[in-house]
């Protein structure tokens, strides 16, 4: 079964169409690049698979079923910028999404369940190289820093879906390498089907399993309102790129232990 489909969605500002006729299926532990012109509506797609947008037109359902209409632990998101909590510790960062999953009347958690939480959260930050900064706050990190604190952030609820708004846009070139192979990395280990807008070619075609390019087929200005954005290009990576599994990833063990989920 698909993790993602969109069934023939449109999506409409007014009289402005945004996207029209998209459909698609994603398998699960896809990693999907989008592609496309700056305006050619691959946030706004992006938005509708987190839950913050609805399609005027069409459904989408994840895992089969119809999406929920608001943004669930399910999904995860990082932007370019301000994923991260400026006035809780790097700590703190991973484990506040944990808190609230867990514990939604006080949004934090006590004694056994704080004590797991903790340690996975430790665990996750030194997978993403950030052991030693756990009692700093974001804005004494790096831009690098800060993407790999926000990718281990959305990691620790133990999202299946994992969003990305062009997350290393931002950073130098050999920052960027760096958390590349981290975000490889985290793909291998863990169960996640990653959908992530970039403007960089080289980027999708490193990290992407399949790469979808957005364009308007119809470009003149009195057309531009008047017909949407749709799918014009769907490229499978070859040699396929096929995630390899770690059974013993400190997230994954999270969302299956019982214990920890009810707690
Ligand atoms: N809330 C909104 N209300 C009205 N129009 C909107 C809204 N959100 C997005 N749009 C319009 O939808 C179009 C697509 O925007 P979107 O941000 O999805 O494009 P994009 O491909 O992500 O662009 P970029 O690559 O520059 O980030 C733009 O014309 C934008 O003005």
């Amino acid at each position: 079964m698909s993790a993602i489909r969109f069934d023939n969605v449109w999506k409409e500002y007014g009289d402005h169409i945004v996207l029209e006729r998209i459909t698609l299926d994603v398998a699960p532990r896809a990693f999907v690049a989008l592609v496309g012109p700056s305006g050619c509506g691959k946030t706004t797609f992006l938005r509708m698979l987190l839950g913050e947008e609805t399609p005027t037109r069409g459904r989408i359902l994840i895992d089969g079923r119809p999406m929920p209409s608001e943004p669930d632990a399910d999904r995860g998101v990082v932007f370019q910028r301000y994923s991260v909590f400026p006035h809780l510790t790097v700590l703190d960062n991973v484990l506040f999404g944990r808190e609230l999953q867990q514990s939604r009347l006080l949004g934090r958690l006590f004694g056994r369940a704080r004590r797991e939480a903790t340690e996975q959260a430790l665990a996750l930050l030194d997978e993403v190289g950030l052991k030693g900064h756990e009692h700093k706050y974001p804005a004494s990190l790096s831009g690098g820093m800060q993407q790999r604190l926000a990718l281990a952030q959305a990691i620790m609820r133990g999202p299946k879906i994992l969003l990305l708004d062009e997350p290393f846009g931002a950073l130098d070139p050999g920052i960027r390498a760096d958390i590349h192979v981290l975000m490889k990395r985290l793909w291998n280990e863990t169960e996640l089907t990653v959908v992530m807008v970039t403007h960089d070619l080289s980027e999708a075609f490193s990290l992407a399993t399949r790469v979808i390019a957005f364009e308007r087929n119809r470009n003149r200005p009195e057309e531009r309102e008047r017909y949407g954005a749709t799918i014009s290009r769907d490229l499978e990576i070859f040699p396929r790129r096929i995630a390899q599994p770690r059974t013993d990833h400190p997230i994954r063990s999270g969302r299956d232990d019982p214990a920890a989920q009810g707690a």
